[in-house]
């Protein structure tokens, strides 16, 4: 009796403890849409605007969801607060890439910055990159900014009706020049145009059958046409950045002195034990990176104007209290034009240009919100649904740089590191967030005030004197977005302010 007492006495606590630990270890199941037993959603995620789709989806599952991609597990993350806390504040295991097989191991030879994991060669490349990105340096290109933007105004001046063009130009050029130190060519252009739609393609999820079925790359080449393709594109992008940085090296010879981003990496090579095709990738990545987003934050600003005509109105109103039509404005009144700023901020809250970021890749299983979340999930945050949050950003389809007009508690005055993307989340979050976005807005700002402050932009009318009708979901699809053409006008506002273009 005595030992069947003692026994249950000891049993009783143990088999406690037991169960609730098991209860509280068992976690909470993550939100999502039924998922087919076999292929989970591969068949049901679209490759195109999957933003639009995620963002239904929230509306039904909420911030955190979880679908299933031929068997690995994806989260979209629809809450700041979540973004932060994961991709920031546990950035350590949340600052991956997965690994893609097309884009990253044929066509980048594992080389390619915004494709790397988390690692020794991303930290060594990072490293490169905030040379030619830091605060300080971007300072430092205040000129070319003034230049590249001049050559916009006077492209404009002369064929408005071609701004498609002039515009995704005007950071291709600087970018270039910057990378470079020359000047963009033509045929250079089109070459760049070309590799950079390839690979905004062949970057975006589910883009390729063969990272959905991993197991596709067992198969040989002449059952596997993708990866000649993959190929064939990785040696026509070398050619192209290898022949730039190439050229850099040969006029370093003949002129030490040259200043620019190649130039600079050239000269540490040994230093940071960088082979040759990792520095044409360094410098090809930052080309890639940041002239396609700033030229598609361009043309959102654009189409906004032209759909809110008294937004630009009043961004007018600002910039002649500062500078009139004999005035080229430049970077010396930055503070005192706080709409423009504001606008711009809108524009990339608006329609962000990579509406879902870049997905991070978690290293190890974590455990969030009861939670768990496996080693091996793509972690996306969809940026679209975070700026068109109605909480955060009421009446979020309307374009209103009002909101950010108003100092939040915490938030910083002015044009400077940390306000650039405070209020919105168009760079990304943690160790993988933008390294361009001091260069990226402050090229955009310039561009985007010069612009107003010379043209009034305007809806083109029909027949019957009606605005030809813009569709705003018409855009390019990838991992980027930008709109496909549109109708707008480019009015000259004054004589006075072509005269001055074209005398600067
Ligand atoms: C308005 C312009 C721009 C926007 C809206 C933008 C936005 C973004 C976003 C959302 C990401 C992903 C962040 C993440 O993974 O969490 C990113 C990454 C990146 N951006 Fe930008 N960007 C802009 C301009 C630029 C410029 C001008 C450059 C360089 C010259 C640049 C270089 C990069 C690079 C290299 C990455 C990859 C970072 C990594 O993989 O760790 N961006 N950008």
């Amino acid at each position: 009796m005595d030992f069947t007492l003692a026994l249950a006495g000891f049993a009783v606590p143990v088999l406690l403890v037991y169960w609730l630990n098991k209860r509280s270890s068992k976690s909470l199941e993550i939100p999502g849409p039924p998922a087919h037993p076999f292929v989970g959603h591969t068949f049901k995620v679209p490759t195109t605007k999957t933003w639009k789709y995620y963002e239904n989806l929230a509306h039904e599952y909420g911030p955190i969801m979880k679908l299933t991609l031929a068997g690995d597990d994806i989260l979209v993350l629809s809450d700041p607060a979540d973004a932060q806390e994961l991709l920031g504040r546990r950035s350590r295991i949340y600052s991956s890439r997965r690994p893609l097989i097309y884009a990253g191991k044929y066509q980048s030879n594992h080389m390619r910055f915004t494709l790397l994991p988390y690692g020794e060669s991303f930290r060594r490349q990072l490293g490169a990159f905030h040379q030619m990105l830091e605060p300080r340096a971007v300072g430092g290109y205040q000129t070319l900014q003034l230049t590249m933007s001049l050559r916009l105004l006077k492209d404009m001046a002369k064929a408005p009706t071609e701004f498609f063009k002039h515009i995704p130009r005007f950071p291709a050029s600087l970018v270039f020049a910057l990378s470079f130190g020359r000047e963009l060519k033509e045929h250079d252009l089109a070459e760049v145009q070309k590799i950079l739609a390839d690979f905004v393609f062949d970057i975006n999820p589910g883009a390729h059958l063969v990272d959905t079925f991993p197991m596709l790359d067992l198969l040989p080449d002449f059952l596997s046409p993708w990866r000649a393709e993959a190929r064939r594109k990785r040696v026509r992008e070398l050619a192209l950045y290898g022949g730039l940085c190439v050229d850099v090296k040969k006029r370093m010879e003949k002129d030490p002195e040259l200043e620019c981003f190649t130039a600079r990496l050239w000269d540490q090579q040994e230093k940071f034990k960088m082979p040759d095709e990792e520095i044409f990738y360094i410098v090809g990545t930052g080309f890639a990176s940041g002239t396609g987003t700033s030229a598609a934050t361009m043309l959102w600003f654009v189409m906004a104007m032209v759909l809110n005509p008294e937004a630009a109105k009043k961004a007018q109103a600002e910039i002649d209290t500062v500078f009139n039509a004999d005035t080229l404005p430049d970077f010396s009144r930055m503070k005192d034009l706080p709409y423009c700023f504001a606008l711009l901020k809108e524009v990339i809250r608006w329609s962000p240009v990579v509406p879902l970021s870049f997905p991070h890749y978690l290293d190890a299983e974590d455990e969030y919100k009861g939670y768990k979340i496996k080693k091996g999930t793509t972690v996306i945050s969809s940026l679209w649904n975070m700026h068109h949050n109605e909480k955060e950003f009421p009446n979020s389809y309307k374009f209103e740089p009002e909101r950010f007009m108003t100092k939040k508690p915490g938030q910083t005055d002015g044009m400077d590191n940390i306000a650039l993307g405070e209020g919105m989340y168009g760079f990304g979050f943690g160790r993988r967030e933008c390294p361009g976005q001091q260069m990226g807005t402050k090229s955009a700002w310039i561009a985007i005030v010069r612009l107003l402050w010379a043209f009034n932009i305007e809806a083109v009318l029909d027949s019957s004197g009606n605005s030809i009708p813009i569709d705003t979901e018409s855009c390019t699809e990838g991992l980027t977005c930008r709109p496909h053409a549109f109708p707008a006008n480019f009015v000259a506002r004054s004589a006075a302010h072509i005269e001055t273009i074209m005398s600067s």
